[in-house]
């Protein structure tokens, strides 16, 4: 599965952590993610990520083109509620579009542990059929 990992940068340390964490079962998917939260990531572990730009600098908006692409099969966004973002409109879309396309978003750690349990039971496997009849009906 392609899974995105983002965090604003006052939950940096906590997807560093998360991503420590679940190191196991993330490294068998591959990887996305915003700038500095990919670059963060891989510092700590031994993840390959393909990295976007930073989010206030489009990251978000390259993610949300995987999703319009379904070519995005889960998003963990570690989001900072509490502090106002300059590129708001852009998570907003990021989201939007989540919702559009049904890709499972994790906006919170607690969230997140349960994509990760069940990615590990291949839970998300629908996410292939899906991906197959887009690509039939385009
Ligand atoms: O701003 C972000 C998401 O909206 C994250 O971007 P960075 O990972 O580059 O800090």
């Amino acid at each position: 599965m392609k899974i995105a990992l983002i965090a604003h940068d006052k939950k940096k340390d906590d997807i560093v952590r998360f991503s420590l964490a679940y190191e196991p079962v993330l490294i068998k998917h591959e990887l996305y993610a915003t700038g500095t939260t990919g670059a963060k990531i891989m510092e700590a572990t031994k993840l390959a990520i393909h990295r976007f730009q930073s989010g206030p600098f489009g990251g978000d908006q390259q993610i949300g083109a995987m999703i319009a692409a379904n070519d995005l099969d889960g998003v963990i966004f570690f989001r900072d509620p509490l502090t106002a973002q300059p590129h708001e409109p852009d998570i907003s879309a990021l989201m939007r579009l989540s919702d559009v396309y049904q890709i499972p978003l994790a906006t919170n750690m607690a969230t997140a542990e349960l994509l990760m349990h069940a990615l590990e039971r291949k839970e998300l496997e629908w996410r292939n059929l899906v991906r197959e009849k887009r690509k039939t009906n385009i």
